[in-house]
């Protein structure tokens, strides 16, 4: 059965799927659709997504404004990231608030980020590969960044920013109260 941990942030899981092992290795069903809608996950995925990072690559904070914004399930298939989900949702009583947790390929952890909160993670062992499935295409003209760094979110990154590699977008993303959110 899917074990399903809420997180500070109404909405954001953690998600851990059974896993088999045996003298070959390991086994687990990363996605059902069957078995996450009965865990309150009931998303239609249409992209698979794959990055690889170095430690201290920081990508986000990011999300895709309507009408193709994303809902994102992410799992790490080999080394760590610190993963991380703030409420940009103008109305929502959580509005401006983050939550993160470490995903690993050890910890065989997923995290689940609704529609309506921007996501970023940053690798904190070298070679990182994260996977992740998103439930809208990917649109660049949609495409937003906030910067990872803003004070009035206020995220603990667990590397400093002097061991951040950040893309040119990432370092000039505007703050929360500039950026184009949600209602
Ligand atoms: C996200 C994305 C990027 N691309 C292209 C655009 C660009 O040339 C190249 C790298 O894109 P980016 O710099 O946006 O990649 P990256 O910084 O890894 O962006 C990702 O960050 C994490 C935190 C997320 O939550 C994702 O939704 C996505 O925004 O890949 C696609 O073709 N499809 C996609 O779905």
């Amino acid at each position: 059965m899917v074990d399903v941990i809420p997180t500070a942030l109404p909405g954001v899981l953690e998600i851990v799927t059974p896993r088999f092992g045996d003298d070959r290795g390991i086994f687990s069903e990363t996605w059902n659709a069957a078995a996450f809608a009965e865990a309150g996950i009931d998303t239609a995925f249409v992209q698979d997504n794959f990055s690889r990072s170095a430690k201290g690559v920081l990508r986000g904070l990011h999300y895709q404004v309507e009408p193709i914004a994303q809902a994102k399930l992410v799992r790490v298939g080999r080394g760590a990231i610190f993963d991380v989900a703030v409420d940009i949702r103008r109305s929502s009583p959580t509005f401006g608030r983050w939550t993160g947790i470490e995903l690993s390929a050890a910890r065989w952890n997923q995290l689940f980020v609704p529609a309506g909160f921007a996501h970023g993670f940053i690798a904190v062992e070298d070679d990182t590969e994260v996977q992740y499935k998103v439930s809208a295409p990917y649109s660049a003209a949609h495409d937003r960044a906030i910067a990872a760094d803003d004070p009035a979110i206020g995220i603990d990154w667990p590397l400093a920013p002097s061991e951040w590699s950040r893309s040119a977008k990432d370092v000039a993303a505007p703050l929360l109260a500039q950026a184009e959110i949600f209602a």
